[in-house]
């Protein structure tokens, strides 16, 4: 009998990170005995250049691959897990990858953070990214700039910004790190599910659990964690909130950051550690919920 291999549609965005990403993800289900093919989509939020916050939020990057994955033109979907929406739909499941790094990066030919002149144009759409920032430097002026990297990149060496933030993972997939002026943002807590790729399917998908075999579970853990603690906060889209979750050593660790719109300058930050994910997690949701009906009650 002649035995048949299993064949995969990887669909992705076209962008440059996307076609890594999803390259990434070929390998890993190739040596699963997968047969994989990788099939680009135009998104709406790769035709236009607003901010994501005018735009009704990351879904719109998803939301055509879904569309695909639901008209089978596609089998799978590889995603950067921080574009998908922390509100989960039954119709879908997915996996997550080891997480590379979880840092954003503040690039800048004209030092560091603190370094950088006073009034510098920082540009970065993300509100999460501005108020990390204005906790040091409520001096910095921000535009807003979206793109790719190295579109990005590009309109720094341009000198249209003083300074952009993005994230490591992204630099480090493409090849453009450089540590010479790409400095570190340790005290930033990053996007829920930063530096973490996805494999989206059908929830019904024949190959469900073969995928789910190359799932990482303490990534799971964390990620699931993150999602569940911006889903408990955030209803719209774009919102200045971050969560990082980490297992170091035996415990685990959870760090959040909670803004508000009305007032970037204003931001609750909390980190917790223990060896019980769900007593961290329960212990940073009260002790956010409290600060903010402090906030919301104030005088
Ligand atoms: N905001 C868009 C976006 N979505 C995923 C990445 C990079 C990969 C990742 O961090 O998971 C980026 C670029 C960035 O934030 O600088």
């Amino acid at each position: 009998m002649l035995l048949l291999r299993k064949q995969l549609k990887i669909g992705t965005r076209g962008s440059k990170l996307a076609l890594w990403q999803a390259e990434f993800a070929k390998k890993r289900l190739e040596d699963k005995g997968f047969e994989c093919e990788i099939v680009p989509i135009k998104t709406s939020g790769d035709k236009t250049d607003k901010p994501l916050y005018q735009l009704g939020g990351k879904g719109l990057f998803i939301k055509e691959i879904e569309k695909a994955l639901l008209d089978k033109t596609i089998d799978i979907a590889v995603h950067s897990l921080k574009d998908m929406s922390v509100f989960e739909d039954e119709r879908f499941d997915f996996i997550v990858f080891e997480r590379d790094y979880w840092e954003d990066i503040f690039v800048s030919f004209e030092g560091n953070f603190l370094e950088i002149k006073k009034n510098a144009r920082v540009g970065t759409s993300s509100l999460r990214r501005r108020a990390e920032l204005l906790q040091y430097r409520d001096d910095f002026e921000f535009v807003d700039l979206r793109g790719n990297l190295d579109t990005r990149l590009k309109k720094l060496r341009d000198g249209e910004v003083d300074a952009i933030v993005v994230s490591k993972s992204g630099l480090k997939r493409l090849g453009l790190y450089d540590e010479a002026y790409m400095y570190d943002l340790r005290f930033a807590t990053p996007a829920a599910g930063q530096g973490v790729i996805a494999v989206e399917f059908l929830s019904d998908f024949e190959f469900r659990d073969e995928l789910k075999q190359l799932e990482d579970e303490k990534t799971r853990i964390c990620i699931d964690s993150e999602r569940a603690f911006v889903r408990q906060f955030n209803a719209s889209c774009n919102y200045p909130i971050g969560a990082l979750a980490r297992f170091e050593q035996d415990e685990f660790f959870m760090q959040i950051t909670y803004g508000f719109v009305d007032n970037l300058r204003r931001v609750i930050k909390y980190s917790r550690r223990d060896i019980s994910p769900l007593f961290v997690f329960s212990d940073v949701v009260e002790y956010v919920k409290k600060k903010v009906k402090d906030y919301e009650n104030r005088g």
